[in-house]
């Protein structure tokens, strides 16, 4: 096709739009790009979503002037066929795996020309299953819950074809065209992911949205993603599909690979469940019996009564969770008047209660505690129900939690430093391996002082021990926040593991404090001379001024680093070149990983 056959691409009239769409619809100059959605936990492509191009340089490449001038020309239905038409054609040629997602609008399904059977023959000629096939209902646009485009709807569900509610968020009627139409997953428009870890309001919209998709088991894929850090608060909440430029743009010819540093993560999930399950809620996991949403009322009593420590039962659908029948809402039930006549034969549904926490089991134990102190008051009492890939594996109780948080903290107790009992290097180096494993983003600060020892020999141990409780009390006041653990190695070593953005300031903070606190801690006469005279090993007079603190500081990265020794190697190297700065000194080190030296 010559190129210059095409309207000319930089005038911004609608007329041309639309002149050029007719081109478009004509030469079926339309290319399809796919995006790929991934499971976050395994790093797999799970499908991808097509997207529409017009012809590159127009001002028709764009998805958004070209289906705006679409719809002036009101010619959107024949434009979403041929996106359609295209795209499926170009699945099949790349042969790419999953499912893939494809858009349609309201309009074209309540449209009375809509020609159904069109997608389902093209599928019949490219040899895709019709299971592989999602449809995006976006929710942009209004529905009309009793006419037509329920009805289509039904008719591609009844053809085997998944459907999605897209935009969730932004449209007219996301929870009601949920409820109506029952999809197989929604997806979370991007505006409610764009920087999620700075909006607790976002953040709680898409808590509430994981809560309504578990108790209806639909998945949940978040869109829009476009960094490390809204990726990991989304995975802390729970999301388990995604896509987004982070993970991966859309392309005319999609490379098809698992997500490199999700698979990672994932590879070290699984190492860190077998290496330390203590830390998961894996730990708290007992099995206890189950039924069915469709077994009867007088089963439950029967289990119940053979299982007095029990309080309620998981109710499970096909192996999945569906929530808990509970002891006492049985007993109210049974103790009316015929009431065990009346409903021993009900069916389970009846009291089913979908207020209980469902957990995958390798979250940690502080974040099981975190979900559920930020549940109301009333559902503290609850079961923790715990899956493994959504299936059903065992529940946990509130009290076993506590129990094993409380023994968590007496380890870390054990370990602590006698002087400034902040926690020594054994849970340290566990911290720092958590966080690699989970992949976190952290930085490591090696604080140090500087000529210690003189001033040991000096004084004596007694002040020497002042000066290092100084230092721990000065990093505490302000370093201690929710993300950071602070750690005292022994000696004049401290670390702290930083997972808040201010770090550096909050360095600089007690670099400032203690070069001011501890003058304190001289005699008059050495703080005017400004440092202490001392006898070296050559029996010469040799001067050390007022003590000082080195920082080095390390961001290391997740994937690359194997374990705590590794990070650890890192920020004590940073602390010899901020030792090397001299006084009070902050080195931010650019090593990433550690060299292996041969
Ligand atoms: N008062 C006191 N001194 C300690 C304690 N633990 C270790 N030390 C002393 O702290 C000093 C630490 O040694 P270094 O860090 O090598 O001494 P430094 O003079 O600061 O050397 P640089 O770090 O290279 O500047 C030694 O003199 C130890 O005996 C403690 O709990 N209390």
């Amino acid at each position: 096709m010559p190129v210059h056959a095409f309207p000319n691409v930089t005038d911004t009239t609608s007329s041309t739009d639309i002149d050029s769409l007719s081109y478009v619809l004509t030469h079926k100059v339309i290319t399809p790009y796919f995006q790929p959605i991934f499971d976050l936990l395994t790093g797999e492509i799970i499908g991808h979503e097509a997207l529409s191009r017009g012809p590159a340089e127009s001002r028709l490449h764009m998805p958004d002037t070209l289906f705006k001038a679409a719809i002036s020309a009101g010619r959107l239905h024949e434009l979403e066929l041929l996106c359609r038409e295209k795209s499926l054609q170009r699945f099949a040629e790349l042969a790419l795996p999953g499912k893939l997602f494809l858009n349609v609008s309201a309009s074209l399904l309540s449209s009375a020309n809509h020609q159904k059977g069109m997608t389902l023959a093209l599928l019949k000629q490219l040899g895709i299953e019709q299971d592989r096939i999602v449809i995006e209902l976006s929710e942009q646009q209004p529905y009309d819950s009793c006419g037509l485009t329920l009805a289509s709807v039904e008719y591609y569900r009844k053809m085997g074809f998944s459907i999605a509610i897209d935009d969730l968020g932004v449209g007219y009627s996301g929870l009601r065209l949920w409820s109506d139409v029952q999809p197989g997953s929604v997806k979370i428009d991007k505006y409610f992911i764009h920087q999620i870890d700075k909006d607790p309001v976002k953040r709680e919209f898409v808590r509430s949205i994981i809560a309504i998709a578990q108790s209806l088991h639909c998945d949940v894929i978040a869109e829009g993603i476009e960094n490390l850090t809204e990726l990991e608060l989304l995975m802390e909440l729970g999301v388990t599909r995604g896509q987004g430029f982070y993970l991966g743009r859309p392309d005319p010819n999609p490379q098809v690979f698992a997500h490199k540093q999700l698979a990672q993560r994932a590879r070290r999930v699984s190492q860190h469940r077998n290496i330390d399950e203590g830390e998961t809620v894996h730990s708290l996991c007992r099995t206890v019996p189950t039924v069915n949403s469709t077994d009867t009322l007088l089963t439950v009593s029967e289990l119940l009564r053979d299982h007095p420590d029990l309080l309620s039962l998981p109710v499970l659908d096909q192996g999945i969770p569906k929530g808990v029948v509970r002891r006492h809402d049985l007993l109210e039930l049974f103790s009316s008047q015929y009431g065990r006549a009346l409903y021993e034969t009900k069916p389970v549904s009846k009291l089913l209660k979908k207020d209980v926490l469902i957990v995958e089991s390798f979250i940690s134990l502080a974040s099981v505690s975190k979900q559920l102190t930020q549940q109301a008051e009333s559902a503290l009492n609850h079961e923790i129900i715990i899956v493994q890939d959504g299936a059903f594996l065992g529940v946990g109780s509130l009290r076993d939690l506590l129990k094993r948080i409380t023994d968590l903290k007496i380890h870390n107790a054990t370990y602590a430093n006698p002087l400034t009992l902040l926690p020594g290097s054994v849970p340290i180096n566990r911290e720092i391996d958590r966080r690699l494993h989970a992949a976190m983003d952290f930085h490591v600060a090696y604080f140090d002082l500087n000529d210690f020892k003189p001033f040991n020999d000096f004084y004596g141990y007694a002040k020497g021990d002042e000066v290092i409780q100084l230092l721990g009390r000065l990093i505490k006041h302000h370093l201690t926040s929710a993300e950071n653990f602070l750690g005292h190695i022994g000696g004049d070593d401290f670390v702290v593991i930083f997972s808040c953005a201010d770090w550096a300031e909050r360095c600089r903070a007690v670099l400032a404090a203690f070069e001011e606190q501890v003058r304190d801690l001289y005699a008059p006469k050495e703080l005017q001379e400004g440092g202490i005279w001392l006898e070296n090993r050559a029996e010469q007079q040799q001067f050390f001024s007022l003590l000082s603190v080195a920082i080095g500081v390390v961001h290391p990265d997740s994937y690359a680093c194997e374990s705590y020794h590794e990070v650890v190697e890192l920020a004590a190297e940073a602390k010899k070149q901020s030792k090397k700065m001299g006084g009070n000194a902050l080195f931010i080190s650019r090593r990433r990983k550690h060299r292996i030296i041969s």
